[in-house]
């Protein structure tokens, strides 16, 4: 059987050795400090997920968490070159841009019926059906979108082959444990195995295989199939904007190497020392900020153990750097073109 590193261990391994990042001890009080209002408000909890966004599905049946499925599969490198030219999507009268462009698409074919969520019908996608339903209202293309066409036909075999053609089987056999349902997607879908090698040591993030689990306990409502008792074990999602909201409210900081090699928009490879960095801290980041939560919390003798946990928080910190883009726009986001986050 395949060992797979801990994100959160990992994390930890990289932040006590990173040299261009460094995770703020007291930012990250602060930062926990300044939630700790919020964490009782709708939009910290699981409930958020589908009363603040329109576009995720309503429902919490079969068809819901294979929807959830083939988004997070495809839930990766949204950004572009240049900011004023990007992928959109246009759907229901309004546009979309970044990873809620990927779900205007999918809805949009699901209304144009076809049943782009059905693992009979994206194992055998050809490249121009991928192309049609991912279509820009724009001149710019999706990226990746040749990646996009392998990883749903690999993945659309495998949910045939070994899960009866569901999501949701897969999410059964793992009765209700977050990190079984981890092990099983990694186990059998390749291109989740989110890793690299930091210090000659094998370390991982699995950004889409963790938040996958995590779109799967927000699409059952934290019900039945996904009560998984250990949610809380999961870690923040390693993307491209995390990174940036915890260099913006002061929790993690940039030396002036990483910084202006960012603000001149440099290219990193998966993999890169500095890429490596930025995300194992985000994630050690993210855990101290749960951990003085939970502390505020003890303190204040308000038990809030099953309200804050690094899914929740990381759902608030996603949203709020979608929402004060203007705020943020002097701290850039380090630029990755890959299939993992
Ligand atoms: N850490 C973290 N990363 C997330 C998400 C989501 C979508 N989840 C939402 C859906 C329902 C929940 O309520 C969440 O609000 C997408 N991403 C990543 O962001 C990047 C896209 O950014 P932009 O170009 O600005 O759209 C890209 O790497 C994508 O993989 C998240 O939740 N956490």
């Amino acid at each position: 059987m395949e060992v797979f590193p801990s994100p959160l261990e990992s994390a930890k391994f990289i932040a006590e050795h990173s040299k261009d990042v460094s995770v703020d001890e007291e930012g990250a009080r602060r930062v926990a400090e300044s939630l700790f209002d919020k964490v009782s408000a709708a939009e910290f909890g699981l409930a958020g997920w589908k009363s603040l966004h329109e576009l995720n599905p309503r429902a919490a049946d079969k068809e819901a968490v294979d929807w959830v499925f083939l988004v997070d599969t495809l839930n990766f490198s949204f950004w572009s070159e240049q900011e004023e030219c990007k992928y959109l999507v246009k759907y229901k009268d309004k546009t979309y841009s970044g990873y809620w462009s990927l779900c205007a698409a999918v809805n949009r074919a699901l209304d144009d019926g076809i049943p782009i969520t059905s693992a009979s019908y994206f194992a055998t996608m050809t490249l121009d059906q991928v192309r049609h339903v991912f279509r820009s209202d724009t001149e710019v293309p999706l990226p990746l979108i040749e990646e996009r066409h392998r990883m749903l036909n690999e993945s659309g075999i495998v949910l045939l082959e070994k899960f009866g053609g569901s999501f949701l089987t897969c999410v059964k056999m793992s009765e209700k444990s977050a990190q079984k349902l981890l092990h099983l997607i990694l186990e059998n879908f390749p291109s989740y195995r989110d890793e690299a090698v930091f210090e000659k040591k094998k370390v991982s993030f699995y950004k889409r295989a963790q938040i996958l689990v995590a779109d799967t306990w927000s699409v059952l409502e934290g019900k039945g199939d996904g009560s998984f008792d250990d949610i809380s074990s999961l870690t923040i999602f390693a993307d491209y904007r995390i990174p940036q909201v915890l260099v913006h409210l002061k929790a993690m900081k940039y030396s002036e190497k990483l910084m202006k090699k960012l603000r001149e928009g440099t290219l990193f490879q998966s993999g890169d020392k500095e890429e490596v960095e930025i995300r194992g801290c985000s994630i050690w980041c993210c855990a101290l900020i749960c951990k003085h939560l939970q502390e505020v919390y003890q303190k204040k003798g308000r038990g809030m153990h099953e309200k804050i946990n690094a899914v929740l928080l990381d759902y608030y910190l996603w949203d709020y750097a979608r929402d004060h883009r203007a705020e943020m726009k002097d701290i850039p986001f380090h630029r990755v073109r890959c299939i993992y986050y």
